[in-house]
C-alpha cells in the first residue's frame, strides 16, 4: 500500500453540530450494570467499537492492547463466581453504616450483558525500552486505559451500554481467562443494547456519592489545595 506523504495535512474542522454530538454521547454515557438486553451485538457494531478502541492513543504508539472476548455463559458464571467472593470482602472493607448500602448496589452486569470484554495490557510488547514509558513504567498501563475510554464512548454512540467490573482478586481473572504473567489485565467489560439509563451515575442516582463540582478541582499554574467536597451538580449537558 502507498504511504501518504510524511507532513501534517489539514486538520479537519468540525461543524457545531458534530461537535454537540460529541459531548452529547460524553454526557449520556453511563457505567450499566442492570440494563442490558439479551440480544447480540452485530459484528459490524463490534468491530467499528474495537477500532475506535485500537485507535487510542499509546505511549512510544506501544498499543499494548489486547481485547479478550468473552460470549460462553460457563465462563461468564466462573467470573461472576469470583466477582461474588471479592464482592463479599469489598463489603467488610467500609465502615459497618455503609456495608448495607454497599450490599444493596448492584455492581456488576457480567451474566446478564451478552458480551463480556477482557482489555489487557502486553506490558513486554514494543521490547524493554519504550519510547515515552522510560522514566514510568506504568504509562502502558495508562495507555490501555485510553483505549478503553474510546471503547466505552463509542459503544455509547452505537446505543451500547457498558460496565467495568474491577471488583476480583487478579490472580482469579488471570486463571480463568489464560492470561500469561507478563500481561496486565487492566479492565473487566460488560457489553450489551440498552434502552434505558440513568441520566446521572447510578452512584449518585442512589445517593453514595455526589459528583464534584467542575470548578473546585482546577487550579492555576499549581496545586493550590484541594478544595472542601461541595452539593452534588445535576450533571449538567455540556454546552
Ligand atoms: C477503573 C474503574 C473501575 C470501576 C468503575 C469505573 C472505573 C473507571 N465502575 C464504574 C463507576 O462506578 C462509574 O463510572 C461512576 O460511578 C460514574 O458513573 P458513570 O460512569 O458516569 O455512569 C464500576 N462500577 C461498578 O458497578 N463496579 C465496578 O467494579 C466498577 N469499577
Amino acid at each position: 500500500m502507498p504511504l501518504s506523504p510524511a507532513r501534517p495535512v489539514p486538520a479537519r474542522i468540525f461543524t457545531q453540530a458534530e461537535r454537540q454530538a460529541f459531548y452529547d454521547i460524553v454526557a449520556a454515557r453511563r457505567d450499566v450494570r442492570n440494563e442490558f438486553e439479551d440480544r447480540p451485538i452485530a459484528e459490524d457494531v463490534l468491530k467499528r467499537i474495537l477500532a475506535a478502541a485500537h485507535a487510542a492513543p499509546s505511549v512510544g504508539f506501544m498499543q499494548p492492547w489486547n481485547f479478550i472476548l468473552i460470549r460462553d455463559p460457563a465462563r461468564r458464571q466462573a467470573v461472576q463466581a469470583a466477582f461474588a467472593v471479592a464482592n463479599e470482602e469489598a463489603a467488610a472493607m467500609f465502615p459497618d453504616e455503609k456495608q448495607a448500602a454497599y450490599r444493596a448496589l448492584k455492581l456488576e452486569g457480567i451474566t446478564k450483558a451478552p458480551l463480556n470484554i477482557a482489555v489487557t495490557c502486553d506490558r513486554s510488547r514494543g521490547g524493554r525500552v519504550v519510547l515515552g514509558r522510560t522514566h514510568n513504567r506504568e504509562m502502558d498501563i495508562y495507555s490501555t486505559v485510553c483505549a478503553v475510554q474510546n471503547l466505552w464512548l463509542a459503544a455509547r454512540a452505537e446505543g451500547i451500554g457498558m460496565g467495568w467490573v474491577s471488583i476480583f482478586r487478579p490472580e482469579d481473572l488471570r486463571r480463568i481467562l489464560g492470561v500469561p504473567d507478563h500481561v496486565e489485565i487492566v479492565a473487566y467489560l460488560c457489553l450489551g443494547h440498552v434502552s434505558e439509563l440513568y441520566d446521572r451515575p447510578e452512584l449518585a442516582a442512589k445517593g453514595w456519592r455526589a459528583r464534584l463540582e467542575l470548578e473546585t478541582l482546577v487550579m492555576e499554574e499549581g496545586w493550590t489545595g484541594a478544595a472542601p467536597e461541595e452539593e452534588e451538580d445535576q450533571s449538567p449537558a455540556i454546552r
